[in-house]
């Protein structure tokens, strides 16, 4: 008997894209292990499209390959309506047809609903998708960083929730701690570097690259949010650490975290658009990091930006480290976290790996889906 896992995708941007592929080039694979994952519907920040009868039928391989070429190229989901094998909702009705099928879906074959965006608007949606039986994973980092309340709807049913690329891209962050946690071993102390944007920023200036030319590449590479401010703002990290402090029990919010920005206040979004931003305003940061790395660098020390979770601190920002320490040592996207806890305690456990870009998150994504497997009939 074949295992059935019905999804929506939410957000078809780099990530939602790459988990398309992956699920269409992974069929032989799942045929393989009797799984089969079973499209049902994508949206992006306008539109929803879907297989026109839910309950019988999924968007077809050649159509989710055609979508992600349609993105790609900065066209409409609305240009896959001439196909006729699909519906396609706009604004409101979006969001009306998601909460349909997934009341539809959610308590019969089951739903899994995927959130692959970078936007809040997801919360209302993925809280009533909860209630109406359905799993949700995310890579979206928003949800699980909005109200306490927010959070405690969505976590409510811990085994129907998955969202192992919140931290640290597809490295084993989320479940490991969940393991260490679950065997009743206590966590004091969670410190590294978890922004794949900011690691590789740190050492490429390091390497005398200005931060302006640095930042517009690791965008081109996949590794900055949508607006590279949310990353350079710190607030990125941020939500990360957020995300690993309530794991460990702590009921703070985002405003509860020391958080250190990389530009000043007359850069922020709603003064400046993104582009304006990546154009001019990231060249008037050159000079000041500049002068930070080689001020570090005479003591023979590298800046890199940290995240500390320990007693009752929570905070991010730049430390100067020792060139040979483990932070240190750190280079391009990579990420590293030490957990601290009674069993890790001398020796902590390290996690480090490649901490962005849309095929290792995707593929975190794709793992986090087949993880929820036996929840679907
Ligand atoms: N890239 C990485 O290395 C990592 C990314 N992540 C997370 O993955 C998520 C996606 O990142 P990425 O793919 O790079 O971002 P992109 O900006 O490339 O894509 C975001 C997508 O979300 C869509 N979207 C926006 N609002 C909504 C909405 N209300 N409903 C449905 N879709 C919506 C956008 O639509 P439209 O196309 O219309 O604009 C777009 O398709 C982010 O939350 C990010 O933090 C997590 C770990 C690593
Ligand atoms: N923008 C993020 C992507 C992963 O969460 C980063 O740079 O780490």
């Amino acid at each position: 008997m074949k295992k059935v896992i019905s999804l929506i995708l939410m957000g078809c941007g780099g990530v939602g894209r790459q988990l398309l592929q992956h699920i269409v080039s992974c069929r032989p694979l799942h045929a393989k292990q009797g799984i089969h994952l079973r499209v049902v519907g994508v949206s992006d920040s306008k539109s929803f499209v879907v297989a026109p009868d839910v309950s019988t039928m999924e968007l077809a391989d050649n159509s989710l390959l055609q979508l992600c070429r349609i993105k790609s190229d900065g066209s409409s989901l609305h240009t896959l309506a001439a196909s006729g094998q699909v519906e396609v909702f706009t604004d409101s009705e979006s969001t009306k047809k998601i909460i349909d099928v997934a009341a539809l879906l959610g308590k019969s074959t089951g739903l899994a609903l995927v959130d692959c965006s970078a936007s809040s608007e997801t919360i209302p949606l993925l809280t009533q998708a909860v209630d109406l039986g359905c799993c949700i994973v995310m890579a979206n980092k928003k949800p699980l960083t909005s109200t306490m309340e927010d959070y405690d709807k969505l976590i409510s049913h811990p085994r129907h929730i998955r969202h192992e690329s919140t931290v640290g891209a597809g490295l084993p962050v989320i479940s490991s701690l969940h393991r260490i946690l679950s065997s009743g071993d206590p966590v004091c102390r969670i410190i590294g570097s978890l922004s794949g944007t900011l690691g590789y920023v740190m050492s490429e200036v390091e390497d005398g690259k200005p931060i302006s030319e640095v930042v517009r590449s690791a965008k081109t590479l996949g590794y900055t949010e949508p607006d590279p401010r949310d990353d350079l703002s710190g607030m990125d990290v941020a939500r990360k650490a957020l995300i690993l402090a309530r794991l460990l029990g702590w009921r703070i919010n985002l405003d509860d975290i020391k958080i250190e920005c990389l530009y000043p206040k007359e850069m922020a979004p709603g003064v400046m658009s993104v582009e304006e931003f990546l154009g001019t305003g990231l060249l008037l940061l050159d000079k000041d990091i500049k002068e930070r790395v080689s001020k570090a660098s005479l003591s023979g020390n590298v800046l890199r930006y940290v995240c500390v979770i320990e007693a009752s601190r929570c905070e991010v920002g730049i430390q100067e480290l020792a060139k040979d320490s483990p932070l240190g040592r750190l280079r391009g996207s990579d990420n590293v976290l030490e957990i601290y806890s009674r069993c890790y305690n001398d020796q902590p456990l390290v996690i480090q790996g490649a901490g962005a870009g849309n095929d290792t998150t995707a593929a975190g994504v794709l793992a986090d889906i087949i993880d929820i497997q036996d929840l679907f009939p």
